[in-house]
C-alpha cells in the first residue's frame, strides 16, 4: 500500500481544465476552511446542517481516546473466547468497517441484508464464540432493528445470554442508546454526532467493529493524520482540491459517471465505500456524480469508457485511467472525503443531506402495513423460471420472453444514460449475479452500475432519485427458500425484502424511471436463464 496519499491528473488535457478551478479554490482558502469546519462553504442554504456535520475533518484526533477502549474491550472478549464479530449495520454503519477489515485481513461477518438466507447463514456460524455489534446512528434503521432482534433470539435459544453478547454503536440520545441502555446491553458506543454516517469511517462506526475484529485501527488515524496534513493546506499542489476540480470539470462537461477500477491499490473494496459517499453526497437537485464500480481496468465501463464518465484508478495509474488517487487506507478515506466536500461545492449541492433516501423507506413501510404484506404482484409474463414484471408502459405486447422484455427495457435508456442493476438476493449464496453487470454493460454499451439490495438504498439510491435522471433500473428478487421472524414485529425478513424492493421500484417508477422486475422464482436455474437471456439480447441485436 502506498504510504503518501495522493493524486494524479493523468489526463492532460482534463488537469488543464481542472487547473482554474484549482487555483479559485486555493485562493478561496476552502481547504484550510473546511479543515477549520467553516459551515458556510456550501452557500446558505446548506450551511445549518452543514454546521452539525463537519466534525470528521479531525477525528484524526478526536478518535484516539477511543482506541484504549477497544482494546480492552477486545482484550477481555478474547479472554471469554469471544472472536467472531458479526456487524449489523447498513450503509455508513458497516460500509468502512467491511473495507477496513478485508484489506486488514481479519474476518468480520457483514449483515446488511433482508435476505433471509444470508441472515441465517450468519446464524448458523458458532454462537458460542459470536458477539454482535449493532451499528445505527439513527438508531432506527429496520434492517439492523431486525438484526439485533434476530440474534437476540437465536443467543437466548442456545442458552446464551444476550445481553452479554451485544454491542452497541450509536449516536448519543438515538432510540437505540436509551433501549441499550435499559436492555443492559455489554457496551454502548456513542459516536461522535456531528458526523454524517458517510463520513463516519474514523469514527467508533469504523474503528469499534474494525478494533474488536483485529483491525489495526490506530494505523488508520495516523495514517489520515499524516493525510490530513496536506489536505488542508491552501495551496494548488493540495491532492483533494485537485481531485474535486478534476471531478467538477468533467461533470460540466458531461462526464457525470466515475468508473472506479483498483489497480493494486492493496485495499480490498474501496469502490464499495467510496459509492456511498459520493452518490449520497452529491446525488441530488437533478444533478451530482455517479460512481460505477467495475471489476478491473479492462472491464466494460472503464476500458472502453465514452465522454460521460471520468475514469479513477484505486491504486497507481494505468494506462486508460484519466486520474489516479493512491495512499493508505486512512488517508484515502480523509482524501476522498475532502474532495467530495469541496466538489459538492463546486456543482452547488449540500453534500451533507440525503434527501431522497426516506422516499423508498416510505413506500417499504406503506406496502409492509398494507394487507397481506401489500399487493400480488401478477407478472406481465413468465419465462421458465423468471417471472417478468414491468412498471410504465414500455412493455408492448406480444414481447414473449425475458429477452424480448430485456430488449424492449434497455431500448428505453437514453442515450448517456446508465443502467443500474439491483439484486435483492443473498450476497455470499447468489455472488455470480454480479456477472450481469459487464454481461450488460458490454452488450448495451451503457455505463452500468451494480448493488445488492437493500444495501445499495443506503447508498447510491440516494443518486437514483435525487441525481440526473437518466438511468433505467433492472431489479432482480428470488424466491426464498425458509424465511425469518422478526420477533416481536408484524414482518419476516423475506416480507420485508420484497416490500423494499416494490417500495423503490415504485417510487422510481413514480419519478417516470424505467423498472423491470425479474422475479426468479428458482434462483440458481433463473440466474442462468437471465444470463442465457442477456447473450440472447446481442444475438437479437445482430439481427437488427
Ligand atoms: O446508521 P444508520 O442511522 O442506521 O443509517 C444507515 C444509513 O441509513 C440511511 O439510508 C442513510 O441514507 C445512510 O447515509 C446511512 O448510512
Amino acid at each position: 500500500m502506498a504510504t503518501e496519499t495522493s493524486v494524479d491528473i493523468r489526463d492532460v488535457a482534463l488537469a488543464a481544465e481542472a487547473r482554474p478551478l484549482v487555483e479559485q479554490l486555493a485562493a478561496d482558502a476552502v481547504a484550510g476552511k473546511l479543515a477549520a469546519q467553516d459551515a458556510t462553504l456550501w452557500g446558505p442554504d446548506a450551511e445549518s446542517e452543514a454546521s452539525i456535520r463537519l466534525s470528521w475533518t479531525t477525528l484524526h484526533e478526536s478518535s484516539r481516546p477511543l482506541l484504549a477502549e477497544i482494546d480492552a474491550l477486545r482484550a477481555e472478549l478474547h479472554a471469554e473466547g469471544l472472536d467472531r464479530i458479526v456487524l449489523a449495520g447498513m450503509g455508513g454503519s458497516s460500509l468502512a468497517p467491511e473495507v477496513i477489515t478485508a484489506t486488514a485481513g481479519v474476518p468480520l461477518v457483514v449483515l446488511d441484508t433482508t435476505d433471509p438466507g444470508q441472515v441465517a447463514d450468519a446464524l448458523s456460524g458458532d454462537l458460542d464464540r459470536t458477539v454482535l455489534v449493532v451499528s445505527s446512528k439513527s438508531g432506527t434503521t429496520v434492517e439492523t432493528d431486525s438484526h439485533r432482534r434476530i440474534f437476540e433470539r437465536a443467543f437466548t435459544q442456545n442458552g446464551i445470554d444476550p445481553v452479554t453478547r451485544i454491542i452497541v454503536v450509536t449516536d448519543p440520545g438515538s432510540p437505540m442508546e436509551s433501549a441499550a441502555r435499559e436492555a443492559g446491553y455489554r457496551k454502548v458506543f456513542t459516536a461522535d454526532p456531528h458526523v454524517g454516517g458517510r463520513y463516519s469511517a474514523l469514527t467508533a462506526f469504523g474503528l469499534v467493529p474494525s478494533g474488536l475484529a483485529g483491525a489495526d485501527v490506530a494505523a488508520l488515524l495516523d495514517d489520515a493524520a499524516a493525510a490530513f496534513r496536506r489536505l488542508s493546506t491552501n495551496d494548488a499542489d493540495n491532492p483533494a482540491l485537485q481531485l474535486a476540480a478534476a471531478l467538477g470539470a468533467a461533470h460540466a462537461k458531461g462526464a457525470e459517471k466515475v468508473v472506479f477500477a483498483d489497480t493494486g491499490s492493496g485495499i480490498k473494496g474501496f469502490g464499495d465505500w467510496v459509492e456511498q459517499l459520493i452518490a449520497e453526497s452529491t446525488g441530488k437537485n437533478g444533478t451530482g456524480l455517479l460512481p460505477v464500480v467495475v471489476e478491473n481496468t479492462e472491464a466494460p465501463g472503464f476500458a472502453d469508457a465514452g465522454p460521460d464518465a471520468t475514469t479513477v484508478a484505486v491504486g497507481p495509474g494505468v494506462n486508460g485511467a484519466r486520474i489516479s488517487t493512491t495512499g493508505p487506507l486512512g488517508g484515502m478515506f480523509l482524501l476522498w472525503e475532502f474532495a467530495t466536500a469541496v466538489a459538492g461545492r463546486l456543482l452547488g449541492i449540500d453534500p451533507f443531506d440525503q434527501p431522497d433516501v426516506e422516499a423508498a423507506k416510505k413506500a417499504a413501510r406503506a406496502l409492509l402495513d398494507g394487507p397481506a404484506g401489500g399487493p400480488a404482484a401478477t407478472p406481465a409474463l413468465v419465462d421458465g423460471s423468471i417471472e417478468v414484471h414491468a412498471s410504465g408502459d414500455w412493455l408492448t405486447a406480444g414481447v414473449g420472453t425475458v429477452a424480448e422484455a430485456l430488449r424492449a427495457f434497455l431500448a428505453t435508456a437514453p442515450e448517456r444514460g446508465y443502467l443500474s442493476v439491483q439484486a435483492y438476493l443473498d450476497r455470499l449464496d447468489d455472488a455470480s449475479t454480479a456477472v450481469l453487470r459487464p454481461e450488460l454493460a458490454r452488450r448495451t454499451g451503457l455505463q452500468t452500475t451494480f448493488g445488492w439490495g437493500p444495501r445499495f438504498l443506503h447508498s447510491t439510491g440516494q443518486y437514483h432519485k435525487g441525481g440526473h435522471q437518466n438511468g433505467v433500473f433492472l431489479q432482480i428478487t428470488g424466491a426464498v427458500e425458509a424465511d425469518l421472524e422478526v420477533p416481536d414485529r408484524p414482518y419476516t425478513l423475506a416480507g420485508l425484502q420484497r416490500a423494499q424492493a416494490l417500495g423503490d421500484g415504485q417510487v422510481l417508477a413514480d419519478r417516470g424511471r424505467p423498472v423491470l422486475r425479474l422475479h426468479l422464482t428458482d434462483r440458481a436455474a433463473g440466474l442462468v436463464e437471465l444470463v442465457k437471456a442477456v447473450q440472447d439480447l446481442r444475438s437479437l441485436e445482430d439481427r437488427a
